[in-house]
């Protein structure tokens, strides 16, 4: 299998180091030619510092690299999916595309694997999805990711052409699953770390976590994903691990928002435009989806973190 990577940021850098350690020559595209011209000669990325990128991976500007690949992993923001994949629909083609982006998009309404079989319908739809932190990665930590694919043969042969030393893939065929519990997590990261940014205590934390589980079920449950899945690693446990850890940039955006202190607007957030796609799908499909809907507020400053507080300890009490 000859492996290609789309996106040279931390994450898609950071797979390709695992994989590259593990034997496999790695072809990484990035639209920036400067950063290329940077990895190529220093073999560094500042985006993962103090990880040296093994010698079988090479870089380019120029897509012809990548395309000649025939697995091609994208992670980009899953906000500019859809425009990297209308302008090379042709080329990608008959390729099995594994997203590793993690969000809903704003206009199509779909997660990344959906958003792949609209859009290049002759290809092979997948995700990589799951707990983990391109830094964890890159630097050899013991991981356990999803990889989804409809097609359980070729979901098999990608679960072990992609498993390496330190990336340990378990498998399913529910690709809404997968790509609905990554999208989700991430706004239940920063209502995460709004709270804790806020000063409300791991206890709100917790209750947080708690109740935002469910609340990624009903909406997952309700476009056709499988609870299974939703406990399993791509949503149960990317939700753990990005609702606790400061590494997570939607926690720290949320500790940003609920503290009042300014963020670099530049970093990947994935969860503030996916709160918003959620506020609609959740109006349009009549699921309630509170937490998610105070946090899209809160994004576009329609509230603040009292009155979104409020919004939610008023509600009506029920059973759990
Ligand atoms: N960093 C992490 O720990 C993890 C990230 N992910 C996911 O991976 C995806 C990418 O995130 P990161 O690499 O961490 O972000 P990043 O901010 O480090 O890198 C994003 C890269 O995408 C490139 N990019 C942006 N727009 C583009 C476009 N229109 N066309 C081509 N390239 C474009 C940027 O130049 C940059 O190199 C996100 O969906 C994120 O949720 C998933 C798991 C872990
Ligand atoms: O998805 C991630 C870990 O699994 C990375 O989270 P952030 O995008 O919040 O940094």
């Amino acid at each position: 299998m000859k492996i290609g990577i789309a996106g040279g940021g931390a994450f898609g850098t950071a797979l390709g180091v695992a994989l590259a350690l593990d034997g496999n020559p790695v072809y990484l595209w990035a639209r920036d030619a400067d950063r290329v011209a940077q990895m190529q000669e220093t073999r560094k990325n500042p985006k993962l510092p103090g990880v040296t990128l093994p010698l079988n991976m090479s870089f380019s500007a120029a897509l012809e690299p990548l395309l000649a690949c025939d697995t091609i992993l994208i992670a980009i923001p899953a906000q500019t999916l859809p425009a990297f994949l209308t302008a090379h629909a042709d080329a990608l083609d008959g390729k099995t595309l594994v997203a590793c982006c993690k969000g809903i998009d704003l206009k199509r309404m779909t997660g990344p694997a959906s958003t792949i079989r609209d859009l290049v319908p002759g290809a092979q739809a997948a995700m990589l999805t799951g707990p983990s932190f391109a830094a964890d990665i890159a630097r050899g930590l013991p991981t356990a990711l999803t990889l989804a694919c409809a097609d359980d043969d070729l979901g098999a042969i990608l679960q072990t052409a992609l498993s390496t030393t330190n990336i340990r893939l378990y498998r399913t065929t529910d690709t809404i699953g997968a790509e609905l519990g990554g999208a989700l997590k991430n706004v239940m990261a920063i209502a995460s770390g709004v709270a804790i940014g806020a000063k409300l205590g791991e206890s709100a934390r917790a209750a947080l976590i708690t109740r935002g589980f469910p609340e990624m079920q009903r909406l997952a449950l309700a476009l056709g994903a499988q609870s299974d899945t939703l406990a399993g690693l791509s949503g149960f446990g990317d939700l753990v691990l990005t609702c606790t850890s400061e590494q997570s940039r939607n926690y720290r955006y949320g500790l940003a928002l609920g503290s009042g202190s300014g963020f670099d607007q530049t970093t990947t957030v994935e969860g503030a435009a996916t709160a918003r796609a959620v506020r609609q799908l959740a109006h349009e499909l009549d699921i309630d989806m509170p937490i998610c809907t105070v946090v899209a507020d809160l994004t576009e400053g329609k509230t603040d973190v009292s009155t979104a507080l409020n919004t939610l300890l008023s509600r009506p009490l029920k059973e759990e």
